[in-house]
């Protein structure tokens, strides 16, 4: 069988000034690359033999399998291993009564359409795409996105076809499109195509090197994964109440840094809660000093309350994972808007969070359930009938940790889900006391993210550290506060509540966690 991880597309007009075609295709092939696609659009017919001929000598030497795109006849007169076909090209059936027996055939899907009929053409790849923008083809289809990549890999079912996905694909993304892109039921793309990125590189091996290093780091982390059967110990309730009082003391120590992008209802709340916590708040949004930010240890909170600072958004995200440094995402209101569901769809198909937090309505929004509806930023009704199924499927497709508030919370990673039974109704009577609480979970991942512990999980690719245990403390440390403050006698409404959650977030113990957190692993 094909071995689909890194298909190279080649172009004859990509080449980097002073590059050979043969030259760049064999550098490109002692990088790693598996498989070789040969594309030209506007080669005559004897040209376009000529470097058919080359490649097919080429691919021969390093056992690759030599696929043509388009032309049938090409594929013959060189003895190609297979072809590509477009949604306008020759049918799969037609292709498959020309072309010898095992030949491989392929077939561009832009849409689960697409996908059901190559399945039922019998194709034996699929090329899905454009995943990311692309320069090196004017695309007629929008770009289908990692996400949107899970939800064509949907509509596979048992079906024993292959799959890539292409367009846009780099070594700056690879890594997001590799773990982003999966079906509900886990199955993954076989490999990613890519073009420009190799062949138009003035150093094609390296360029190729790159990107095969990228998908072993990723295929190790997934095997790595599968391999654990068990709870971690670390994850029964004292476990996970050590974990937190750790992650306290680091915060207290440390004091690392909590960049909020956030919205100018909670901008100042949530900058105290921060610092009532230990650590360092800035509210920054501009593009341009995204970078800088991302280069000092802590974690990064996006909450689109008020949905502005978009680019800033986008950057801060990106530089957050290559930094490895946490994402929290707080999709405020976002069901409330079309605006807003594009904005979360655009943000998460860019960067990959380490930790979603939403209440009922915003995270039945974002999976596209109808079962919770949303009023503004509230949700409406007593929320989801199976509220622990609910987490963990969203966890699995969003590939993060889900935090799902209420008056009860819960949180999964995909695998285990954790039930919180702390708080106070007083919380409901301030503005912004679910911003803070996203405030209060990027705090703790920006502790968690001091340590190196809990490096078990392939969404540690994106953040150091347990980013669970950061999620479930910022949620204990916020509920208990809220039962302290509210049980204070200088504690008459919500005026006196809110600078009371800060001075109990400030005040937060040890012993408090060790004896007043509610924890439930399920
Ligand atoms: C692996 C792979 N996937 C998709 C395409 C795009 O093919 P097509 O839609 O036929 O467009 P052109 O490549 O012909 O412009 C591909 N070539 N390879
Ligand atoms: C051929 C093709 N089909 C969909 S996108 C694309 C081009 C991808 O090129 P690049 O990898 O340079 O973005």
């Amino acid at each position: 069988m094909a071995d689909y991880s890194l298909y190279l597309v080649t172009g004859r007009h990509l080449l980097s000034h002073g590059k050979v075609y043969a030259q760049a295709l064999e550098e490109a092939l002692q990088g790693g690359v598996t498989v070789v696609q040969v594309r030209e659009k506007d080669l005559d017919t004897l040209e376009f033999l000529e470097i058919a001929r080359q490649s097919k000598a080429l691919c021969e030497k390093y056992k690759v399998p030599l696929i043509i795109n388009d032309r049938i006849d090409i594929a013959l007169a060189v003895q190609a291993d297979g072809v590509h076909l477009g949604q306008t090209d020759m049918p799969v059936h037609v292709a498959r009564s020309l072309l010898p027996p095992g030949a491989l055939i392929g077939v561009s899907c832009n849409n689960v359409e697409h996908v059901k009929q190559a399945v039922h053409d019998g194709a034996d790849y699929i090329g899905i795409g454009a995943v990311w923008s692309t320069t090196t083809k004017r695309l007629t289809s929008p770009v289908v996105g990692v996400r949107g990549v899970g939800t064509l890999l949907d509509a596979l079912d048992a079906s024993n076809i292959r799959t890539v996905a292409i367009g846009g694909i780099s070594s700056s993304n690879l890594l997001r499109t590799l773990h982003g892109a999966i079906s509900s039921s886990g199955r993954r793309l076989d490999g990613v195509a890519v073009v420009s990125d190799i062949f138009a590189s003035p150093d094609p091996f390296s360029a190729a090197k790159r990107l095969r290093d990228i998908i072993s780091l990723h295929n190790n982390h997934v095997l790595q994964q599968r391999s654990l059967t068990e709870v971690p110990s670390r994850y029964t309730p004292d476990g996970i109440k050590s974990g937190i009082i750790n992650i306290m003391r680091l915060i207290r120590e440390s004091s690392p840094l909590v960049h909020q992008i956030t919205n100018v209802v909670v901008t100042n709340q949530s900058a105290n809660a921060t610092l009532a916590l230990g650590a360092s708040p800035i509210m920054a949004t501009a593009p341009e000093e995204m970078y800088d930010l991302s280069r000092i240890p802590g974690a990064l909170l996006i909450n689109f309350g008020t949905v502005k600072d978009k680019e800033g958004m986008i950057l801060a995200g990106q530089f957050a994972n290559d930094a490895k440094k946490p994402v929290v995402f707080d999709p405020v209101g976002v069901g409330a808007t079309q605006f807003r569901k594009t904005t979360a769809a655009e943000l998460l198909g860019t960067w990959q969070a380490s930790v979603i937090k939403g209440n009922a309505g915003e995270l039945a929004a974002l999976a596209e359930s109808n079962e919770v509806q949303s009023k503004g930023v509230d949700s409406v009704g007593s929320g989801f009938a199976d509220s622990a199924s609910f987490v963990k499927a969203l966890a699995r497709k969003e590939r993060c940790i889900v935090v799902l508030t209420g008056p009860t919370d819960w949180i999964s990673d995909g695998d285990i889900v954790v039930r919180l039974d702390n708080g106070d109704k007083m919380l409901a009577s301030i503005t912004g006391s679910g911003c803070m609480v996203g405030t209060c979970i990027a705090t703790f991942c920006a502790g968690a993210n001091l340590t190196d512990t809990g490096d078990d999980g392939v969404s540690n690719m994106f953040a150091k550290g347990d980013m669970l245990l950061g999620a479930i403390g910022g949620v204990v440390a916020l509920t208990l506060a809220a039962e302290a403050a509210a049980g204070r006698k200088d504690v008459f409404g919500s005026g006196t509540f809110l600078p009371a959650l800060i001075d109990e977030l400030s005040r937060l113990t040890s012993d408090t966690v060790r004896d007043k957190a509610n924890i439930q692993v399920l």
